[in-house]
């Protein structure tokens, strides 16, 4: 089990999850370093099958916006490639930064983009519960698409549309028939490694898939993302930027990478 220890002082718009985790063995984020990562020929590509209609509401949790899915059915599902299993999307979200040299969680070879998306699925064949799945060996897949700043993603909009309303922690909105197929990159190719949860409870139960292609956003639609708060309402108003945790040490991991 993990403690975490006694929290330092940080900065205010420091989040918890800086915290440094105690008998962690197997934490995230970390940079990717490419020439150390090995090459596996049975890494096959992810099948991935999102069904709009499970899209649900946007939550800003004072971490992040979560964009949450219906996971009582089984038609917005991953597998294949490292996973045993197939894991069921529950929701995804983004990490950013204050400015554009910083905002990923995961980076390759030091190389840090401005944003970096998570699609948090859990492993429905063998636990009964998305809660359960948190806590548990091969519980939860994550998969990580990184973002660079370039060209307006279309996709993208509809979703940038609506975070005005949920500018405040605690706040939701009903958001409906989104793809986030719409935000993988055309190139299946990845990164695999064994990891955790970069937020609180920072559980090891995550098998990290990192695209190796990013996506392009618009300036637009970052500065959207930068207006929301950590805050909720009537409270002194505190941007939502930085909400990423800092690199983790490798330890005694291998990153595979497909040859596809
Ligand atoms: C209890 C508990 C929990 C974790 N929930 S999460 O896995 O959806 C998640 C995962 C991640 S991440 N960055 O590890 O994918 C970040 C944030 C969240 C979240 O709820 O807010
Ligand atoms: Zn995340």
């Amino acid at each position: 089990n993990l403690l975490a220890c006694s929290q330092t002082a940080k900065p205010a718009n420091q989040q918890s999850w800086q915290t440094q985790i105690q008998g962690g063995s197997r934490q995230s984020p970390i940079d990717i370093r490419s020439s150390e990562s090995v090459h596996d020929p049975q890494l096959t590509p992810l099948s991935i099958s999102y069904d709009p209609s499970d899209c649900l509401q946007i939550w800003n949790n004072g971490d992040s916006f979560l964009v949450e899915f219906d996971d009582s059915k089984d038609n917005s599902v991953v597998s294949g490639g490292p996973l045993e299993n197939h894991y069921k999307l529950k929701q995804f979200h983004f990490h950013w930064g204050a400015e554009n040299n910083r905002g990923s969680e995961h980076t390759i070879n030091s190389l840090v983009y401005p944003a970096e998306l998570h699609l948090v699925h859990w492993n429905a064949e063998k636990f009964r519960t998305f809660d359960e799945a948190i806590f548990s060996e091969n519980g939860l897949a994550v998969i990580g698409v990184f973002l660079k700043l370039g060209r307006k993603h279309d996709g993208l909009q509809k979703l940038v549309n609506a975070l005005p309303a949920v500018k405040y922690k605690d706040s939701t909105v009903e958001f409906s028939n989104f793809n986030p197929s719409c935000m993988i990159p055309s190139c299946l190719d990845y990164w695999t490694y064994p990891g955790s949860l970069t937020t609180p409870p920072q559980t090891e139960s995550v098998t990290w898939v990192i695209m190796k292609k990013p996506i392009e956003f618009g300036d637009d639609q970052l500065s959207a993302f930068r207006s929301l708060l950590f805050t909720p309402f009537g409270e002194k108003l505190e941007n939502m930027v930085d909400n990423f945790r800092q690199q983790q040490p490798l330890m005694n991991r291998v990153v595979r990478a497909t040859i596809l």
